[in-house]
């Protein structure tokens, strides 16, 4: 049987005004499944997927994310939950400065032993996966390696934050916006090495973009639609 990856169930969620941001009566995902999320701007996507990582917990309703219920969890918890499930691609990367290029990609290898042990598994060494996946997203030269990580193009920064979500396989992976800074010839290799490597590892990836020509790619679709209540719902 199917595992299910994300369920939610009459979600309510407003930002303290009253007035509901998202109101999402059923959502299902399984695992294994890549859905493409749009909507218009301001429609609740970045809150939508802040909930999905647990950083945003809903008003009313849950969420269930591989089983697990976050409205029972404990803060450490979903901390320990999101390091060894989930890898995320934010909209402003979330890059560390005073990290080099590998030590970012290979932080949540630090933080998480299943992490860690998926990488070394399919690498070698976290590093070698760190490296070996740069070198997939186009970015193999080593004078880079040297660069303050605020020294690169969005384009590169985004693509090493890609690199830090996919390393050891999170069984979900959680993207904002992650084309929105790259070429053409880059998205497309972007978007190629992102759906191969959780076709490889089975992981789940939620992907929000606003670029409409990407959704093909995608096996469920899914748009923040005005609902009747003044929120959107999916
Ligand atoms: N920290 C916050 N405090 C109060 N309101 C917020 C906060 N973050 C977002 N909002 C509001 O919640 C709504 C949804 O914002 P969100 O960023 O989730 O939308 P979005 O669909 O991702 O937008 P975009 O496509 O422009 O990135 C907006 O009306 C926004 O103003």
């Amino acid at each position: 049987m199917k595992k299910v990856a994300v369920t939610i169930d009459d979600l309510v969620f407003n930002w303290g005004d009253h007035t509901p941001c998202l109101s999402i009566p059923k959502f299902e995902l399984y695992c294994g499944e890549k859905v493409f999320i749009k909507g218009p701007s301001g429609s609740g996507k970045s809150t939508l997927l802040n909930m999905l990582g647990g950083v945003l917990l809903p008003e009313t309703g849950g969420i269930r994310v591989l089983e697990h219920d976050y409205s029972t969890m404990w803060a450490s918890q979903l901390d320990r939950f999101r390091a060894d499930h989930i890898g995320f691609i934010f909209q402003q990367f979330n890059l560390l400065p005073f990290l080099s290029l590998l030590d970012n990609v290979c932080l949540p290898c630090r933080f998480s032993a299943k992490r860690r042990a998926r990488a070394i598994e399919e690498f070698g060494s976290v590093e070698q996966g760190a490296e070996a996946l740069l070198a997939r997203l186009g970015l193999a030269e080593a004078s880079l390696y040297q660069k303050d990580v605020a020294a690169l193009s969005v384009g590169q920064q985004q693509r090493v934050s890609a690199a830090r979500a996919i390393l050891g396989a999170p069984e979900i992976i959680i993207a904002d916006e992650p084309t929105s800074a790259l070429d053409t010839e880059s998205r497309d290799q972007f978007l190629a090495l992102l759906l191969s490597q959780c076709e490889l590892s089975g992981s789940t990836l939620i992907f929000v973009s606003h670029d409409s020509s990407l959704e093909h790619h995608f096996s469920q679709r899914a748009q923040l639609m005005p609902s009747a209540n003044g929120g959107y719902s999916l």
